[in-house]
Formats: C-alpha cells, structure tokens, sequence
C-alpha cells in the first residue's frame, strides 16, 4: 500500500533522511518512530509530496507520491505534525472548510468524531488548545472514512484519557481494515496499535521489526539476595548473565524462558527474589541511542 524506495533528502549538505527503504501493507498499522529530528517528518512529507526527493521514490497504492499527489489526497487522509489552520475560522468552519475542498457533503462521521473526541468545536481556533487543536486536525484526517492515513504524532498535546480512547480508535480503525501509517514518541500507544514498527535514527532506518518478535526479545531480570556471601559465590559459577550488586546480591538477566533459571535457583538458600521486568521501550532506547544498533 505504501512504499519507500532509496528515499533521501539532502537540505544543502545535510543528509536529513537517507536511503529509506519501508513497505506497508494493506490493513497494517505500522509505528514510525525515532528521537527528534531523526526524520520521521521528513519521511511522512514525501508520502504527501510536498518534498521533491534528492534520491529515491515513495509510492501510495502504486502512485508515485511526487507526481500523483491531488490523486492520492483525494483517498487518503492526513495529519501533519504542525497543522496550518485558518485562525479567523471556528473549529467547526475549518472542518466544513476542508469537507467542501474534499468533495464531502455528509458530515455524518464528521459529528461521529467529534462527539467521540469530546470535541466542542464552535470557538474561534487561535483560542483553542493545543489539543482541541489537534482533536480538529483528527476529525479532518479520519471524517472522509479514508483507506490510509497518515498520522505524524497524533496523540501529541493529547491528554492522558483521549490518548487512551485515541488507542481504542485506531484498533477500530484496524477492525475496519484501514491502512495505518503513524510517527509517535509513545510506546504504549504504539505498543497497542502497531503490527510492525520502523525505527529512524539519525536519517537511516535502523531496524524494522514485528511488536510481536519485539515482545519475545523482551528480557526478565531476576533480583536475588542470597543467605550468605559463599551461596553468592557458589551461584556467579552458574552460566547465566549474573551481575553482583552487593556481598548477597545479584541480578540475573534471562532472555526467553525463565525455565532454565528456576531449577537451579532450587539448589540454593535465597532469602528472597524480585523480578524486574523489561520494558518495550528499554528496548527502544538501544535503537535510540547514537549509532542506533542494538546492544
Ligand atoms: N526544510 C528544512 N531545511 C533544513 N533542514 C531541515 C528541514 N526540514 C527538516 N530538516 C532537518 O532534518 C532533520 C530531520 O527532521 P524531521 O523534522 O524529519 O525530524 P523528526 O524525526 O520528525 O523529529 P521530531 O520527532 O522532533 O518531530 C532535522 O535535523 C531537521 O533540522
């Protein structure tokens, strides 16, 4: 459904993204993430063909994205990271606005939406928030019932609440079938939603994986404080990744199946265990650090 073929963009002599290659496919919803300025815009700017590429292609329903723009626009739906509104127009005028340039007479899903988002969207947009804001570039972005959509940071300036009801959304969203292609700073958001996550680190993707492959790769750490220092001692034999962190204390790190540490944790007098375990986003962090490569 979306394809990125080689994508590079030079500003002057600065590489901002380089040889992206990402497939999305039909029904996927797929998480775009990286630092800032890691070029996830950059990226998302080219699927909308607002940038002229300096190498590469990128492809919607196998219309090159620079040369069938108004095309794609029309079945498409969009919303930037920054939105340029008209501020003069209440939220409602802008929504009505960007319905006529589309061709959509009924507003039916339009309503739908704002009463799901909790949006009162009569004021004058320069008075609204920054999340009433981004409620209104929602609606535009999903009113028209569009195949695929592209969302750069949907959930940013949302509260804690309508970023949950925002998960809840895009999984309907999937139920239906819609092509999904999102850049977020939110792991949980894309934890819940996303089939497959591409990782941008310094303009170069540095990992495309499944959440589900991403989940078995999660680690467990066992802290263990043992009954005296000679029990430690006998147990930093064992062939585990053992780190001591006090005369009787250690912490193991088990990948995968904990089966292979509980058996022999039985030949040992503990006085007690605590298990920590890893979190998706710690392993983020290793492809958000520089060099961008997994430890
Ligand atoms: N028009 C431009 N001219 C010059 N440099 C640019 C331009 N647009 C983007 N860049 C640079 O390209 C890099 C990638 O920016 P981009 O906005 O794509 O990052 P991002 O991953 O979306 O970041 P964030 O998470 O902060 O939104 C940055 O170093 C940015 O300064």
């Amino acid at each position: 459904m979306i394809e990125v073929n080689n994508l590079t963009k030079k500003f002057g002599e600065f590489y901002s993204i380089q040889n992206v290659d990402l497939q999305i496919n039909k029904g996927e919803v797929f998480g775009f993430l990286g630092p800032n300025g890691a070029g996830k815009s950059t990226t998302i700017r080219h699927l909308m063909g607002f940038l002229q590429p300096t190498e590469g292609r990128c492809f919607i329903k196998g219309l090159d994205c620079r040369q069938s723009t108004a095309e794609i626009q029309k079945f498409i739906g969009y919303l930037p990271g920054e939105i340029a509104f008209i501020d003069k127009m209440t939220g409602q005028q802008f929504i009505k606005f960007i319905a006529q340039m589309r061709g959509l007479n009924d507003l039916t899903r339009a309503h739908e939406l704002m009463q799901y988002f909790e949006l009162n969207a009569t004021g004058l947009i320069k008075k609204m928030s920054k999340g009433m804001k981004q409620k209104v570039g929602l609606v535009c972005a999903f009113m028209h019932n569009p195949e695929i959509v592209i969302l750069d940071e949907p959930t940013s300036g949302l509260d804690p609440l309508m970023q949950t009801k925002f998960i809840e959304f895009i999984l309907a969203e999937k139920e239906k079938g819609t092509t999904i292609f999102m850049s977020s700073h939110m792991i949980e958001e894309i934890e819940k939603t996303c089939d497959r996550v591409g990782i941008i680190n310094a303009g170069k993707i540095v990992a495309t994986e499944t959440i589900a492959d991403l989940k078995k790769r999660k680690s467990k750490k066992f802290l263990i404080e043992f009954h005296n220092g000679q029990e430690l001692s006998r147990f930093l034999e064992e062939p585990f990744k053992i780190e001591q962190i006090g005369p009787t204390k250690a912490i193991v790190k088990v990948q995968g199946n904990v089966q292979t540490l509980l058996p022999t944790l039985a030949n040992y007098q503990i006085i007690d265990l605590d298990v920590i375990s890893q979190s998706l986003e710690d392993i983020f962090m290793h492809y958000y650090e520089k060099g961008g490569t997994e430890s």
